[in-house]
């Protein structure tokens, strides 16, 4: 039962607690129902589990801005965190291990080159190859799943490892075949119910592949990590493993957080964080642009205006572009990629708005109720630049905008996405058109859950544009 003064919600059943009320194929219109009937700060039962969902803009930051130290934890017995041994960053605990990680991957993220000139290279360099791959594909129709797909996984990879993939490499079939699994028993029916009913836990049920599945994962990572240790000079770091490296020679075994077995998952999370996400927002960005013909247009003059015989974009070249980062903000608004955040968890008794949430509730920050909140945007329903520009053509950034959520959990990756994102898009439409094959019929636009949110799979057609 609901403890004293818990924010409201709907009668709870014994064992099922609201598993009823939540489709667990798809919550978010039921969290968005559950949001009319209780208000911005209501609670569910996930079975047996207490969680708060936060909607809107205001209790959002309320909890995981101005009350950080209370809303920062993660819930720690959950499937996710099984599978992660509760390593690594992303479901790490509010504390110092996660602490020292997060700074230590900012950090290195910053010396491999985010906001100088050797990121921007390497984004360069897996450009080329989807430039390649378009132009074999002209004239015909092409899905671009894969290929966004690859191209962000290549990027992350050569932070991390220092190293690129082809595209039909078995190492990254396996990992991206291994992920796509995991993700859906973590946010299929067999993972809630894990999640929700403790009891269910040691009976051989279809939740159990996950854990195969994450040892799979690990046995195509530590070779790579093996031939790190073998092959690196201290000091001189290629990438991210040999930043890692390097801090655990300095640190010795005397009680630091950091350790091999940590490596191996802090290297999944960022793999697993920096791939899906990114490529996800490329596919709604292509589908909107596509069908979206005039902004597509409206961004090309604006590229060749400000590049002109510039050879290619760099990162800087944004702040001369305000409609291209519109349409890049708009994107990631409607792409609305993560759509729950990550969950977070209470890690003492607080309070929020009038409501006692005791230490250990599950805290669901509902993302897409911020960034499809009506009075915090001028067209909250609908794909349009103009929420991000304002009457003198400017752009300006809304504080409503949190895909990357807010608050000290907030993405870490957020630097190396937005220019990944730009350079990307900027690059592309630099060089070809991008056209709805009229043989596909009507855009569909509903999105398919899960961690991340994914533009059904469709079709793409390319033309080379005059270089101007
Ligand atoms: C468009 C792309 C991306 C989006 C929309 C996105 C979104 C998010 C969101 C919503 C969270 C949860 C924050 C919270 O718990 O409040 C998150 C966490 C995280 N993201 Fe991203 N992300 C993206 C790209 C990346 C990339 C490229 C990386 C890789 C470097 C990355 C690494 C992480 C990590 C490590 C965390 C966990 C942070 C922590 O728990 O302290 N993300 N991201």
């Amino acid at each position: 039962q609901r403890p004293k003064n818990f924010p409201p919600g709907p009668p709870v059943l014994p064992i099922l607690g609201n598993l009823l009320n939540l489709s667990l194929e798809n919550p978010l219109k039921d969290f968005e129902r559950l949001k009319k009937s209780y208000g911005n700060v209501y609670s569910v039962f996930i079975g047996l589990r207490p969680a708060v969902v936060l909607n809107g803009v205001k209790a959002v930051k309320e909890a995981i801005v101005t009350n950080a130290n209370d809303f920062s934890g993660r819930p720690q017995d959950m499937l996710a965190n099984d599978i992660g041994e509760r390593k690594g960053v992303i479901l790490a605990d509010y504390g110092s291990s996660w602490r020292e990680h997060r700074r230590f991957a900012l950090m290195t993220l910053k010396n491999f080159g985010l906001g100088k000139t050797s990121m921007e290279e390497r984004i360069h360099g897996e450009i080329q190859y989807v430039v390649d791959t378009l132009e074999q594909s002209i004239g015909k129709a092409l899905r671009p799943e894969v290929m966004f797909h690859n191209a962000t996984s290549n990027i992350i990879c050569q932070v991390l490892f220092g190293t690129r993939y082809e595209y039909n490499d078995e190492f990254i079939r396996t990992i991206v075949r291994c992920f796509t699994n995991i993700s859906k028993i973590i946010n299929g029916p067999w993972g809630t119910l894990y999640d929700s009913l403790p009891m269910i836990r040691s009976l051989p049920l279809p939740f159990n592949k996950a854990y195969k599945t994450i040892e799979t994962c690990k046995n195509l990572v530590i070779p790579l990590i093996n031939k790190h240790k073998k092959t690196r000079v201290p000091g001189e770091p290629r990438d991210i493993v040999d930043c890692y490296l390097d801090e655990l020679a300095k640190r010795g075994n005397n009680g630091s957080s950091f350790s091999e077995d940590q490596l191996l998952i802090y290297v999944l999370d960022l793999y697993l964080a920096g791939t899906d996400t990114t490529s996800n927002t490329l596919l709604t960005g292509f589908l909107y642009l596509m069908t979206h013909p005039h902004i597509q247009e409206r961004c090309q003059q604006e590229i060749d205006q400000v590049l002109e015989a510039k050879d290619r974009a760099s990162f800087e070249d944004r702040h001369n572009m305000p409609y291209v980062q519109a349409v890049i903000h708009e994107v990631q608004r409607i792409a609305n990629t993560v759509p729950l955040s990550v969950f977070h968890c209470t890690s003492k008794d607080t309070e929020l708005m009038g409501y006692s949430i005791p230490r250990g509730t599950l805290i669901i920050p509902n993302l897409t109720s911020v960034l499809n909140e009506e009075g915090q945007w001028k067209f909250p329903h609908e794909f349009n630049p103009e929420n991000f520009l304002n009457d003198k053509g400017e752009f300006v950034k809304p504080e409503a905008f949190m895909p990357f959520s807010t608050g000290p959990r907030m993405c870490l990756g957020e630097g190396l996405a937005r220019m990944e994102l730009f350079l990307i898009i900027v690059t592309l439409l630099r060089k070809f058109k991008f056209i709805w094959p009229e043989d596909a019929g009507k855009p569909d636009y509903t999105q398919v859950y899960g961690v991340t949110l994914t533009p059904k799979p469709y079709p793409m057609k390319v033309q080379l544009r005059a270089m101007k």
